[in-house]
Formats: C-alpha cells, structure tokens, sequence
C-alpha cells in the first residue's frame, strides 16, 4: 500500500491519495502541473515524511530497503561515464548480486540485442528509454514509476511498451505520459493534477467519460473507434 497524506509544498498541495498493493496508476495534467515533482515526492528524491510504503513511513526507511519499494524512473537518462556500455549498466542495476542470466532475458524481452555492447553515452533518446526500461525490470522494485517512459519512442516501441505493461513483468507501476490513448488503455487508476492539486482520483472509466474529457480537456480530445486522438 501506497499512502500519500496531505502533502504540500511551493509546488504541490494538499496531496493526499492511497493505492492498494494491486493496483496501478497513471498520474496525468498539463505542462508544469507538478506530476514529476510529485513522482520525486512518492519515491523520496524530494524528501518528506508525508508518504507511506507498506505501512512504513518513507523518511524512517534505510536506502536499500526504499529501493526495494520504489524506483522512479526518469524522463532522460543522464550517464556521466563516457565508456560505460548498455550490458554494463544494466549490471549495475541489481540491488542485490548480479545474475547475468537475468541480463541477458531482459535484453532479449525489450529487443535491444543489438545495442548491448553499446556506449550509453551513443544512444538515441529512443533507445535510452529502452534501456531505462531494461534497467527498471532488473532492478524490479515493489513500485516502479516511469516519468515519460514512451515521450522519444517510435510508435511500434510504445505498441511494445503498452503490452509489456500488460504483462506482470512489473509489480506495481504509476506511469506519467501525456500520451491519453495509452493512458485510456492501459485501464490503470488515474490521478488528475491541476496546478499542484488533484482534480480527480479515480477509476480510469470514470475519468474517461466524455463529462470529463470535455471538463479536463475541453474540445481538444476526441474518441474515434475507441482510440483517443487530438481533436485538431
Ligand atoms: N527544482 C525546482 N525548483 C523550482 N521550481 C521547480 C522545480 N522543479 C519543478 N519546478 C516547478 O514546479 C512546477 C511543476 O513542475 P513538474 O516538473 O513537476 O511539472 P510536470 O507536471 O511534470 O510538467 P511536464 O508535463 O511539463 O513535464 C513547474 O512550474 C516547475 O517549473
């Protein structure tokens, strides 16, 4: 159990939502909303003593236990080693002892053989959010939250992200995307933010009525054979 309880800060307030041990969440809102920096609140990279993991308060957990729970996954990958290559990284993601084997099916399961003896440093921004993919499996916290895991990705990769998550590769995930078809999708609980608050929390059928489409996005969304799409 995730519990969040009534958080504030210069960017975000009144914070308070649970989710349960099975249940996934989709956290969504404009640019500028607050969703990263509630992402780096949920996963202790912006410190507080509002949020609760399995009972435990966050503040009190020692650090690998805390990246036993929860791993935040962000937007870009930033690798200061020049030299550093795909297969080495991924190595370096266990929290506990290597297993190379392991490696080897997650490289195989996100289709990057080809890059893995690759400088991290060389990579498209497409491929280093296939490799931060790779990475988060590895390191298989109990809640992982990808920040715009699928923003630089092609549209057969996110097809491929989108059916990964449907799997349970993962345990527990909270996924931020403006991407709103693999949002409706995906079917996972939703979270709402306007300006540093939450406007909804709720189930992803709730949300996606056409009430409160038109209420969170005006006219600019339209659903066409069940997909959501731009309304331009
Ligand atoms: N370290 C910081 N110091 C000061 N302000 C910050 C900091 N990080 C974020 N902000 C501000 O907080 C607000 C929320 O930022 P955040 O990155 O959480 O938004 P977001 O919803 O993830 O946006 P986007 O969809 O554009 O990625 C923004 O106005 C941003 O400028």
């Amino acid at each position: 159990m995730l519990k969040v309880d009534n958080y504030s800060s210069n960017i975000l307030q009144n914070i308070s939502f649970d989710l349960k041990e099975d249940e996934n969440l989709i956290i969504l809102g404009q640019n500028g909303a607050g969703k990263s920096t509630l992402a780096k609140v949920l996963s202790y990279l912006v410190k507080s003593d509002r949020v609760e993991l399995l009972g435990k308060n966050i503040s009190k957990l020692e650090d690998k236990r805390r990246a036993e729970y929860i791993n935040y996954i962000p937007p870009k990958l930033e690798v200061f080693d020049d030299y550093i290559t795909v297969y080495e990284l991924l190595e370096l993601s266990f929290i506990c002892e290597v297993d190379k084997k392991r490696v080897d099916e997650v490289i195989k399961l996100i289709g990057i053989e080809e890059i893995k003896h690759r400088s991290c440093q060389e990579l498209s921004s497409g491929e280093k959010q296939l490799l931060l993919l790779a990475s988060s499996m590895i390191h298989n916290a109990k809640i992982t939250i990808f920040d715009e895991l699928t923003a630089n990705m092609d549209i057969s990769r996110v097809k491929e992200v989108y059916t990964l998550f449907k799997m349970p590769y993962l345990k527990q995930k909270i996924i931020i995307t403006h991407n709103l078809d693999l949002a409706y999708h995906l079917k996972y609980k939703i979270l709402y933010l306007k300006n540093g608050k939450i406007e909804f929390f709720g189930t992803s059928q709730e949300f996606f009525s056409s009430e409160n489409l038109s209420k969170f996005y005006n006219n600019s969304l339209k659903i066409v054979n069940d997909h959501l799409v731009v309304n331009l």
